[in-house]
């Protein structure tokens, strides 16, 4: 999409070997869903063990300011309760079961690291908690749809990640998903205010240099065997 560069890049990270997609594929493109989500099993097949998965998202939460940074501790699959899952078909056995857990899908160990990395970095003030939610775009919510959602249990909305994170869980890697809240999504039948996409780029730049930060200072701290120095384990 506009704005992803589309590449997959591999090096160290902080001297933690790792590979990187700068861009992803979704679902509003055309893809299918098998597709859109590829990536995480040729990462499990590479011997990866961890994924960072970030997104730009709206803010639902009237506490959420354009510029916070909405750690995942759970979302909402929308396209899931109509059948878009990326595991329905045939399961493949090799990658895991045919009905995988997804109320542990966010690493608690990881999301507490992020919060301490966070702190230490002194980015607490814009650091948050939060619900995602995921749909098919490729349009932006109706204002009645932002109030539902919100109703729902959602802080912010967005249109990718939760298919990777479900493939990525199924096969077993551990998952920490950060929002980036690039606008506030549009609640109000007052407001001026137009979800646009120019203005999620925009804000995406803005963070660039933080988020960064946030996840070189995370990898560092993650043990190749999935334990943490530092925090307490
Ligand atoms: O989720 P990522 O890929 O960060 O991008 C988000 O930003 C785009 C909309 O501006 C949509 O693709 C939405 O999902
Ligand atoms: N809605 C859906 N997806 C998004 C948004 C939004 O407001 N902002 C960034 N991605």
């Amino acid at each position: 999409v506009h704005g992803h560069a589309g590449r997959l890049i591999f090096g160290t990270l902080n001297g933690k070997p790792c590979v990187c997609m700068q861009g992803r594929f979704h679902l509003y493109e055309g893809y299918p869903i098998w597709k859109v989500t590829f990536p995480i099993r040729i990462f499990k097949l590479l011997g990866v063990q961890t994924v960072i998965l970030t997104n730009a998202a709206g803010g639902l939460n009237q506490d959420y300011k354009v510029g916070d940074v909405m750690l995942i501790k759970d979302h909402l699959n929308l396209p899931g309760f109509a059948g878009n899952n990326p595991l329905v078909g045939p399961n493949e056995e090799r990658f895991g079961v045919r009905f995988p857990c997804m109320s542990d899908a966010y690493d608690r160990d990881l999301l507490k690291a992020a919060q301490v990395v966070g702190a230490e970095l002194g980015y607490s003030d814009f650091m948050k908690e939060g619900v995602y939610c995921v749909l098919g775009g490729p349009s932006f919510e109706t204002i009645a749809e932002c109030r539902m959602l919100n109703r729902l249990g959602a802080d912010a909305v967005g249109m990718s990640t939760v298919h990777e994170v479900i493939v990525a869980r199924h096969c077993g890697l551990r998952v920490l998903g950060l929002s980036l809240i690039t606008n506030k999504a549009v609640m109000d039948y007052e407001s001026e205010e137009r979800a646009n996409h120019e203005e999620v780029l925009q804000t995406g730049k803005q963070r660039a240099e933080q988020l960064e930060k946030l996840v070189s200072t995370l990898v560092a701290r993650v043990e190749l065997n999935n334990n943490y120095c530092g925090f307490g384990d």
